[in-house]
């Protein structure tokens, strides 16, 4: 039966889809290093009205597969029918090559099922038409997911190890320089504090044996006492030196993130230590909750409003794990303005945001918003502007379009294990298979 539309109702127009490449730093992680350039896809939905409303998601080539024909199938849909636009995703075909129900698959975002394929683009659209929403009805996007609770939202310090520059000099330079080992962690995340004013930290680990990461995280807590500290090394542990590794910091850690591959070697580990485990590789989509609840293999989800499909899915994850008794908090990756809009609209509308959010937008000094985000005492003020408060700044969206138009395709799609192999040192680079140590 189909549904009758309001007299009156907004539809979507026009939709625009711009991939972009930006800039990326020589971060490193358990996979290889970070590109000196990563795609995104920016989408814009624009109204029978005019108003155009904008949202951001992952922009290799399986998403523009889908998002393209989606695009097209949205075309006089209603602006306000959100949960119409997972039916309309669903009736969208996903290439099965594109599959894989492994969990390290990608190494660092866990399970790549078609639904989470789907969901990572509809995310993008939900994102865009309730910044047009907003637009249209002078009200911002936290207003329309039922009201902000906060005025301000918590971001954690999200610390790598890094080389000083790409390969080869590929790439934008900075001045950030190498950072790795402990002396270079703390150095970095000093800069974090007196830049941004974050008061917790996260170490990206996996990239060095677990004893020198265990080291860099002393050095932290020593020149941060009492301030929350984090390590991630993307399930690159053993349960066995998961559980050294905790004990070792139980002391200091606000919790352990994916210390170990899949929900029931974390299960293993939780069952022996008291440290909190977090994941965004275990739980990343609602049927792995159930396993992982009940197993109690995670203390805390790190959600990520492009793979759970978006600002109002993310709000049905917290109020799962606020059942549960499971924290929540938020994971990232390489992402723009706008999305840090997004996320900070829907954590601002979250009771049991229980952790600061992770961000990498430090990390990006390119943005296709006219003013930049910024971090002030580590938090983001919400913004109380219609939508999600972002204006799209068209030159630089044609200038890092140009880039994705001008690549020969070697970095379309974000691969850190062959970007590693680009430093002669590493050239016969592979991901190692999971866990590593
Ligand atoms: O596990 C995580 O927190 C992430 O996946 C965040 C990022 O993907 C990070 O690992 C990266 O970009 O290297
Ligand atoms: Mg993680």
């Amino acid at each position: 039966m189909s549904r009758v539309v309001p007299a009156g109702a907004r539809r979507i127009a026009e939709v625009r889809l711009t991939p972009v490449l930006v800039c990326d730093p020589p971060l490193l992680n358990v996979q290889g290093v970070h590109q000196p350039y990563t795609p995104r896809l920016i989408v814009e939905v624009v109204t029978d009205e005019g108003v155009t409303g904008v949202g951001e998601t992952y922009g290799d080539t399986p998403y523009l597969e889908l998002a393209r024909p989606y695009a097209g199938a949205l075309l006089g849909h209603e602006l306000a029918d959100l949960n119409g636009l997972f039916t309309s995703m669903n009736l969208i075909d996903v290439d099965e090559s594109r599959i894989d129900d492994s969990v390290d698959v990608g190494g660092l975002r866990g399970v790549q099922t078609a639904d989470k394929l789907r969901l990572s683009v509809v995310s993008a659209f939900e994102v865009a038409c309730l910044d047009a929403l907003g637009k249209t009805g002078g009200v911002p996007v936290h207003t329309l997911l039922g009201g902000k609770v906060r005025d301000a939202v918590d971001y954690s310090a999200y610390l790598f190890y890094r080389w000083a520059e790409h390969p080869g000099g590929a790439g934008e330079k900075d001045s950030w320089g190498a950072a790795l080992d402990p002396a270079g962690i703390v150095e970095q995340a000093r800069r974090f504090v007196r830049e941004y004013g974050f008061r917790s930290f996260k170490l990206k680990g996996g990239v060095f044996p677990p004893e020198q990461e265990v080291a860099a995280v002393r050095a932290l807590a020593a020149a941060f006492p009492g301030h929350p500290l984090r390590l991630d090394p993307n399930g690159g542990w053993t349960p066995g030196t998961s559980l050294r590794v905790a004990a070792e910091l139980a002391d200091v850690l606000e919790y352990l993130e994916d210390p170990a591959p899949g929900t029931a070697a974390m299960a293993e580990v939780s069952r022996g230590t008291s440290v909190p485990l977090a994941t965004n590789m275990c739980v990343t989509t609602f049927p792995e909750i159930r396993e992982a609840f009940l197993s109690d293999a995670v203390q805390v989800v790190l959600s990520d409003h492009h793979y759970w499909g978006g600002l109002r899915n993310t709000r049905e994850l917290a109020a799962i794990c606020r059942v549960f008794g499971v924290g929540l908090s938020m994971h990232s990756n390489t992402h723009l303005g706008i999305s840090l809009a997004a996320m900070t609209h829907v954590a601002a509308t979250v009771p049991n945001l229980d952790h600061a959010c992770d961000s990498h937008y430090p990390w990006q000094t390119e943005d296709v918003i006219t003013v930049r985000h910024e971090f002030r005492d580590g938090r983001l003020a919400v913004s109380d502007a219609p939508g999600l408060g972002v204006e799209l700044d068209r030159t630089e969206l044609a200038r890092l379009h140009r880039r994705w138009l001008d690549d020969d395709g070697t970095l379309r799609d974000r691969d850190d294990a062959a970007a590693m192999r680009r430093a002669p040192e590493h050239a016969d680079w592979t991901a190692p298979a999971l866990p590593r140590w």
